[in-house]
């Protein structure tokens, strides 16, 4: 849909400074909301002005750029923190060609936020409503859930690995991340709320997201742009925890050392850094990754910062971005032929953008990771992902076991 119709009165959007909310998540109806909230504080949107089926991401710049400038912008905010006021939220497919999903951008009603101690409101529309606001019922939690298995069983899943390292061995390609799904079930309905609300208090270092049906708490930022700088946070090597602290420190030392770890980890960096260098000046890529700890996994970590050229919004670098090493593997194309070929899956949103873009092209778009997909006709279940980098060290099992471990996320959100 093209924004505005030419006979439609313009939108506008007007933002207000509010007093604290407290937690942003009880904010959300249960019905057309959305989220992204790291340690407290972002934004929660809801209702739906208008949503725009995006057949890749540099389209959905296109279709951004028009939009956002033809909106009236209004805020009583002095020096408006980024995120305030006009915004979108956003979810890309991982790969448009092998998928039944859509990407979507979608510009709320409403919008609550909260950065750096200040808090805002902001309505859009072409008559845009007050400033009354009127706290939910709370959400209920998922009832007896119950696990599936999706596309692959276990053992089938171990195959396609074994089969990904012998093309490895082979010479074919050096890395592939490859995914599996799990189906979760409940007795009733499943709210998305209790979802973000769980995974926004266990997960607070993540980036807990609920877009157009999509959730979940990722750790992984494909790129941030804010005041002319861009940033980007590189995973890849990934170690279980064990649940005792002086294991784990031994682990994270063991991971920091492990040359299968460090070798996934450089193609994910140099595949970042290489898509932005036509973008961006005076680059930084520290030279070895830190250990980023997570409830349930230890990963290798590097942020890869640089300045951005003016022209290079967050929709523009997204899509230079995407997909990362880190999700798809080395050399891409290959990568992304041999996902299609070994996965089974439709991996619909999982590993694709996902988060928010502001008037002025301002936005973080993080890698949809430890995610699951309600099903939008069946409004008790939800399909889980979770996937592992393959280089020519990897062994079938092991990986399973860290599928796994990233699954935890969601089902503990779940309630087991
Ligand atoms: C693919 C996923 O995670 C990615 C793969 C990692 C790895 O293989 O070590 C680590 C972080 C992510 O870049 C996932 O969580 O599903």
């Amino acid at each position: 849909m093209t924004w505005p119709p030419d006979s439609a009165p313009p939108l506008r959007a007007h933002t207000v400074e509010i007093a604290d909310p407290g937690p942003l998540a009880r904010w959300m109806p249960r019905q057309d909301a959305y989220a992204w909230i790291k340690q407290g504080d972002g934004m929660v949107g809801f209702g739906e002005v208008v949503r725009h089926k995006a057949l890749t991401i540099s389209e959905a710049e296109e279709w951004w750029s028009d939009l956002a400038g033809s909106v009236i912008i209004e805020s009583e905010l002095d020096d408006p923190p980024a995120g305030s006021g006009l915004i979108a939220f956003g979810t890309f497919v991982f790969d448009p060609n092998n998928s039944a999903d859509q990407s979507t951008l979608i510009v709320p009603e409403t919008i609550i936020g909260r950065r750096n101690g200040r808090s805002w409101l902001t309505r859009i529309g072409v008559e845009p409503g007050g400033v009354g606001m009127s706290l939910p019922d709370p959400p209920c939690p998922p009832r007896n859930v119950s696990y599936a298995d999706g596309s692959l069983t276990g053992p089938e899943w171990e195959a396609a690995v074994a089969q990904a390292v012998a093309r490895i061995n082979a010479g074919e390609f050096d890395k592939v991340v490859l995914a599996r799904d799990l189906l979760a079930f409940s007795d009733g309905p499943i709210d998305p709320r209790w979802l973000v609300q769980r995974l926004a208090e266990e997960y607070s270092r993540c980036w807990t997201y609920l877009v157009d049906g999509l959730v979940g708490a990722t750790p992984e930022m494909l790129v941030r742009r804010e005041a002319g700088l861009a940033t980007s946070r590189v995973l890849a090597g990934t170690i279980r925890r064990s649940g005792d602290n002086n294991r784990d420190l031994a682990l994270a030392a063991a991971l920091s050392q492990s040359s299968k770890d460090l070798e996934e980890h450089e193609y994910a960096v140099s595949s970042v850094a290489r898509a932005l260098s036509p973008f961006c000046s005076g680059m930084n890529v520290p030279d070895a990754p830190y250990v980023l700890a997570l409830p349930n996994v230890l990963h290798l970590a590097t942020d890869v910062t640089a300045v951005a050229d003016r022209v290079a919004n967050s929709l523009v670098l997204a899509a230079a971005l995407h997909p990362s090493a880190a999700v798809c593997g080395t050399p891409t194309d290959v990568a992304r032929a041999t996902i299609a070929e070994l996965e089974h899956l439709d991996r619909g949103r999982y590993a694709g953008p996902v988060g928010w873009v502001d008037a002025h092209g301002d936005g973080e778009w993080a890698i949809a990771l430890r995610c699951g997909q309600l099903s939008a006709t069946d409004p008790n279940q939800i399909r889980l992902f979770a996937g592992c980098g393959i280089v020519a060290g990897s062994d079938p099992e092991a990986e399973l076991a860290e599928s796994n471990a990233k699954l935890v996320p969601m089902r503990d959100a779940l309630g087991e």
